[in-house]
């Protein structure tokens, strides 16, 4: 069992399968360059495979493959059946931006996928369109539809900006209440790479717009990053807020990158080179690393003292 410094039980990795993106969302690489890490620096699937095999042993019950954008990495369903062969029961999981998800819902769920978040930040073309710096929304609305006749279980994912998409919280609310599916609020985590312009809409600003129209109750917290809420008639939605003191206490997560790094934070640059153990065959070396992160997983990130962070989310896959 995987236990950090703070009695946090860590059985939850994040894996970024490629650091490629085809949206440049404003709050995320919004001037980053297309171009990328030569394909020798990347992790082959097989090596991610070895790695990921030793962390479910060591109890990593629940694998959300991310990015970057995931569905840009060919046979992203052969990656995931592997991991479906090996365990059965994980939690195992995609986020992605939706553009690719029609083409590949079907092939993922056979492959043994049980779960997909997405990232829906407008219900207005234009504005969908401002934010990712593409015109997405239609693709996006279609993969939506094609996960869930698939059978996929979907959650939507809205970072919540200042004067950009924070008077659609109760449209995009509704949207996802109409679909059945659960969404949930984000708010803005300062980091370098953003657009400057991006501001932050705090949870509880969110809340109280929800609350102009909805009465509902908070849910009890489980380990999960987000708090939900439940409505009067039974729809739930949820908020990711960072900035709130008690959000790390639950963390139960690290992350691999693409480029084989793991991660103990999403606020903090620290990361430990797994690559090379890998590529020798070392596994007993790639399980004393893991126990390091571990071991150096922060008590909590530095959004709550306002600073900002210089790590791209990007390669640490959110
Ligand atoms: N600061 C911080 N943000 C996180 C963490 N985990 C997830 N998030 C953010 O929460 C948002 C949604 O994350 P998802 O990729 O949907 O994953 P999840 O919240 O673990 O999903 P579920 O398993 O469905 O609860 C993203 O913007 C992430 O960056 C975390 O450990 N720390
Ligand atoms: C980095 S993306 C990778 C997966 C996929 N491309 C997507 O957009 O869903 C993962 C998550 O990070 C979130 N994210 C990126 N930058 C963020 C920021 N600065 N603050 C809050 N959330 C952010 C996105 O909204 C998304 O939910
Ligand atoms: S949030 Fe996701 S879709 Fe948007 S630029 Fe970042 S990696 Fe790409
Ligand atoms: S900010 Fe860091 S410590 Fe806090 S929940 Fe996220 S990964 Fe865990």
């Amino acid at each position: 069992m995987l236990i950090d410094k703070f009695e946090r039980k860590i059985d939850y990795i994040r894996v970024s399968v490629t650091s490629r993106c085809n949206f440049r969302c404003l709050y995320c690489m919004p001037n980053t360059p297309f171009e990328w890490e030569p394909h020798e620096n990347i992790l082959r699937y097989e090596e991610m495979f070895e790695f990921l095999r030793l962390a479910i042993d060591e109890g990593i019950n629940k694998i959300r493959l991310t990015g970057g954008e995931p569905l840009l990495r060919k046979d992203l369903d052969v990656f995931v059946k592997m991991l479906h062969d090996y365990r059965p029961d994980l939690d195992l999981a995609l986020t992605t931006n939706g553009y690719y998800l029609k083409e590949y819902a079907k092939k993922l769920k056979d492959a043994g996928l049980k779960r997909v978040n997405m990232s829906l930040d407008s219900l207005k073309p234009e504005v969908a369109a401002k934010i990712a710096q593409k015109d997405v929304l239609n693709r996006v609305i279609q993969g939506l539809d094609e996960a869930l006749k698939v059978g996929l279980k979907v959650k939507l994912n809205t970072v919540v900006m200042q004067g950009i998409n924070d008077t659609e919280i109760l449209d995009l609310l509704e949207f996802a209440k109409n679909k059945g599916v659960t969404i949930r609020f984000i708010e803005f985590m300062e980091n370098e790479r953003a657009y400057p312009g991006v501001k932050r809409v705090d949870s509880k600003v969110i809340l109280d717009k929800i609350a102009k129209k909805y009465k509902f109750k908070e849910l009890p917290k489980d380990n999960s990053a987000s708090r939900y809420f439940e409505t009067e008639d039974g729809y739930v939605f949820g908020i990711i807020e960072p900035h709130n003191e008690d959000f790390c206490k639950s963390c139960n997560r690290i992350r691999l990158t693409a480029e084989g790094y793991l991660i103990p934070c999403l606020f903090f640059t620290e990361s430990y080179n797994i690559k090379e153990a890998l590529r020798e065959g070392n596994i007993q070396k790639a399980s004393e690393i893991l126990r390091e992160v571990v071991a150096n997983k922060p008590e909590k990130n530095d959004w709550q003292d306002e600073e900002v962070s210089t790590r791209a989310f990007w390669e640490t896959g959110g």
